[in-house]
Formats: C-alpha cells, sequence, structure tokens
C-alpha cells in the first residue's frame, strides 16, 4: 500500500497562505488581479477556468475573463491581447493554448509582457526558467509538481529523478525545476531504448506523457515516489479521466503515488494564483 500524496492537502495549505498574502498586499490598496484570456468555449478551457475562478474567490483575488469568439482574427486578436497586456489592473494574465487554428499562436503568445506571463506562454519566461531567473513563471503544472514533493518533503537533493515526456508546458520546465533542487535528472520519452527499466531506475518519476495508463507495474519498483500529472480520458471509464499511470497496477508496489483525479490537476490554479500574487508583488515593488 503506498501513501497517498493528495492534492487536497497542498492546496489548502496554500490557500491559507495566500489568503494572507492578499489581505497584507489589499491592505495597501492593491488587489491582485488575474486575466483569463479565452476563445470560444472549449470544456477543457471552461472547467479550467471554472477551477480557476473558484480559487481566486476562495482568497479574495480579483479575476476577469476576457473572451472572444472562436473565428476571431489574427489581427483584432493581437490588439486584444495587447490591450489585456496594458491593462494596468491585471497582474497575471492565463490566456487558454491551443488557440484556433486560424490564429498564429506563437507570434500571440510572446504579445504577453513576461512580468504577467503567470502560466510560461513565452519565449521570454521559458529563457528565465532555463536559466534559473526566479522572476520567469515556470508553467503552472510544474510548479504544482514541486510544490507537491516540497509539501511531503520528499528529498530530491541527489537523487534520480526521472521525467516521462517532454512537452514544452511540463517535461521540459519540471526537469529544470528538478534540477535546481538538485537532484540527477533523466528525461525519458515514448522513443527511449529499455524505456521501463529507465523509469524503474528512478527515486522520483514523473509521468507527464499524456497517455492513459501506460505507466504499468514493470515501470516502477519498492520505495518510489510517483508524481502523475496526466489527465488522460480513462478508456476503460467513458466520461471519466485517468493519469498516465495505471494506479490499480502500480498502487501496491511503490511508496508514494499521487491520484488522478485529486492529485497535480488539484493544485494547479492554486500556482496560477500563487504566481499571480507573485506578479503584483514584483509589478509593485512589494518585493
Ligand atoms: N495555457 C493553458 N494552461 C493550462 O493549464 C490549460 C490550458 N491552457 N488549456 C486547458 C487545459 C485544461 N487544464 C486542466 C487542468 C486541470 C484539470 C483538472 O482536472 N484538475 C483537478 C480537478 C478539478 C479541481 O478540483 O479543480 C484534478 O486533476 O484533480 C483539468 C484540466 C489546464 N489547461
Amino acid at each position: 500500500m503506498a501513501e497517498r500524496l493528495a492534492g487536497k492537502a497542498v492546496a489548502d495549505a496554500m490557500k491559507a497562505e495566500l489568503s494572507q498574502k492578499v489581505t497584507a498586499i489589499k491592505a495597501k490598496g492593491i488587489t491582485p488581479k488575474l486575466g483569463i484570456i479565452r476563445v470560444g468555449a472549449r470544456p477543457d478551457d471552461l472547467f479550467y477556468e471554472g477551477g480557476a475562478k473558484k480559487t481566486c474567490d476562495s482568497i479574495g483575488m480579483a479575476y476577469q475573463v476576457f473572451e472572444y469568439p472562436a473565428d476571431i482574427e489574427q489581427a483584432a486578436f493581437e490588439q486584444a491581447v495587447i490591450s489585456v497586456g496594458a491593462n494596468k489592473e491585471i497582474n497575471g494574465i492565463l490566456m487558454f493554448a491551443p488557440l484556433p487554428k486560424q490564429l498564429d499562436e506563437k507570434k500571440i503568445r510572446n504579445l504577453i509582457p513576461v512580468e504577467k506571463d503567470v502560466d510560461c506562454m513565452t519565449i521570454g519566461s521559458a529563457a528565465k526558467v532555463y536559466t534559473d531567473d526566479p522572476t520567469g513563471f515556470p508553467p503552472c503544472t510544474p510548479t504544482a509538481c514541486m510544490d507537491i514533493l516540497k509539501f511531503y518533503n520528499i528529498p530530491l537533493k541527489g537523487k534520480k529523478a526521472v521525467v516521462l515526456g517532454r512537452s514544452q508546458v511540463v517535461g521540459k520546465p519540471v526537469a529544470m525545476l528538478l534540477l535546481r533542487e538538485h537532484a540527477t535528472v533523466t528525461i525519458c520519452h515514448s522513443r527511449t531504448d529499455d524505456l521501463p527499466a529507465v523509469c524503474a531506475d528512478a527515486d522520483v518519476l514523473i509521468a507527464a506523457v499524456g497517455r492513459a495508463k501506460m505507466v504499468k507495474a514493470n515501470f516502477v519498483k519498492p520505495g518510489q515516489v510517483i508524481i502523475d500529472v496526466g489527465i488522460n480520458e480513462d478508456p476503460a471509464n467513458p466520461g471519466k479521466y485517468c493519469g498516465d499511470v495505471d494506479y490499480a497496477e502500480v498502487e501496491p508496489i511503490v511508496a508514494k503515488i499521487t491520484p488522478v483525479p485529486g492529485g497535480v490537476g488539484s493544485v494547479t490554479t492554486v500556482v496560477l494564483c500563487k504566481q499571480t500574487i507573485q506578479a503584483c508583488e514584483m509589478q509593485n515593488g512589494l518585493v
């Protein structure tokens, strides 16, 4: 039986701390505010938006949703993003991705001011993450992984951390964050030779490959800590979702494991708020 690394305990502790911070900032006449840019109404985006609003409300932060039609043209949307970026009330910006196909996403991402880029959409933020510049925000999901490891006192210094997955939004940045904590980091992926053996060699395995239940018993060993980043439709339970780890198969073997749902995903909106508050503090000379 593995210890279940629940996201809720982490989220609750962070929210308590953030509430206090927001109260202190409000006492100076400033209210931290998140701007959410959404094009169209994809169910994924709406679900995450609902969670973000709830988290903002629970800690006393403000937010504003900037919604645009799914068929908006490039020039009009560029102007919209520039104007949200220039809005002095907005401290942090979450722009849902991927954008509809008619839009040049690479160009639009980089219109977000780096100091408001709380989900690492820009090249400028990526550069800061890569160069260990703490004024650059990593994407929320990798930060959530690190916050969970920290909350549960999982040692990283000198340990073997294996990242399964190499995406821009999770795999690559989480590897950088693990290096900052002095882990020995391996990034592997679906084309890695002997992939199960590489994963089974880890002390801490971050599963971020985006394939339902791909991590089976032969990918793990006793004593391991498993962080499951996956949010996949569950092939066995239509309408439900599951992680990249086959929880039923893996949980009896390893030491600690995050569930899906209720693990990493349940911490991401709190990270979004945390990073927006940090952005607010930096923009107002409070740190
Ligand atoms: N720029 C950008 N960044 C994103 O992070 C982003 C995005 N665009 N586009 C849409 C997707 C979707 N997404 C989800 C996050 C968490 C859950 C989730 O399920 N979270 C909780 C459950 C819900 C809750 O308790 O709040 C969990 O896993 O336990 C689902 C979906 C992020 N996205």
